[in-house]
């Protein structure tokens, strides 16, 4: 039996959708939520991205504003542009495109932003508060996960979920996710030894990889649930997962696809936590 297609794209549709409703009410009481983006460099893939989360910002009413700088910008230089964000009332959330050029620690630049307004979810405020499950900024690709997998009612209580990678961005906080989620959770990585007796035992897989055709159906087990963070780009131009879909789709009971998987939800959860942070400061004005 072939799987179930859990389409990102629908479902972010759908969401945006109740979204700029919402953003048409915030308006009414005078607060329309504002998003910065910064964008260092030239980078064509980060330069689509950041374009895709525009237009996303446009069509749910969300203000934006695209900060452009040279990647011969100064490290000092970056800093300041993210203070003056930090303390701009008409920013309710601030997003550095990573990577950054190597002369800057990323490390510093996340730190300089404000929990308040780290809608990315990446400052060690937001990280350690997801980890005790406080109330907080959630990583947009791990939330989108989350989302999509609920979407379609399957149950994350006691499941084994095993991810595949470990990266700060994806694979540490979607297991994290899951775990509040009273999921069992199993980290793969590159010294994991006998990776496919693992991967085998999990009622949901997550690859996190950043390899196109890492994990073919040998690695699936039956009726599991995968889900395909990987964006890779092909010679060809064409966008791949790091999962073999037309194999694993024969194996598993419901798979995500790439393009029009978790990647328009990421984009979703972006959107979801700027509104979030403005609705913060309704609230404090009131
Ligand atoms: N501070 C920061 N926050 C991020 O969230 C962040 C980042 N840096 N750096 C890069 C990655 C990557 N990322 C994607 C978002 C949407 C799609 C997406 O919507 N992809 C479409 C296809 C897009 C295409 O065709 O190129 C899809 O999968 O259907 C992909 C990748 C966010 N990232």
């Amino acid at each position: 039996m072939s799987a179930t297609v859990i389409s990102g794209k629908e479902l972010a549709k759908e969401k945006r959708e109740s979204m700029k409703k919402e953003v048409e009410l915030l308006k009414k009481e005078g607060i329309q939520p504002g998003l910065a983006v910064i964008l260092v460099g030239e980078d064509p893939a980060s330069q689509s991205y950041v374009k895709a989360k525009q237009k996303a910002c446009e069509e749910t009413g969300i203000y934006s504003v695209l900060h452009k700088l040279d990647d011969s910008i100064t490290e000092i230089q970056l800093l300041d542009a993210i203070e003056s964000l930090n303390n701009d009332p008409l920013i309710h959330g601030i997003l550095v495109q990573l990577p950054l050029p190597s002369h800057i620690s990323e490390k510093a630049v996340i730190e300089s932003i404000s929990p308040a307004k780290d809608v990315d979810g990446f400052h060690p405020i937001s990280v350690g508060k997801m980890m005790i499950g406080d109330e907080t900024f959630l990583p947009c690709t791990p939330f989108g996960i989350v989302e999509m997998i609920k979407s379609q009612g399957i149950a994350i209580e006691g499941k084994h979920v095993v991810v595949i990678g470990r990266s700060n961005i994806v694979g540490k906080p979607v297991g994290q996710l899951l775990l509040n989620e009273n999921a069992t959770v199993t980290y793969c990585h590159s010294r994991t030894k006998d990776m496919k007796s693992i991967t085998k035992q999990a009622d949901i897989l997550v690859v996190a990889v950043g390899k196109a055709n890492f994990i073919d159906a040998s690695f699936i087990k039956e009726g599991s649930v995968v889900i395909d963070v990987g964006v890779n780009r092909l010679d060809t131009g064409k966008l791949c997962g790091d999962v073999v879909y037309d194999e694993a789709k024969e194996i598993a009971s419901f798979i995500t696809p790439v393009p029009g998987g978790v990647g328009p939800m990421t984009i979703t959860m972006l959107l979801f936590n700027t509104i979030q942070s403005a609705k913060k400061l309704v609230v404090s004005v009131k």
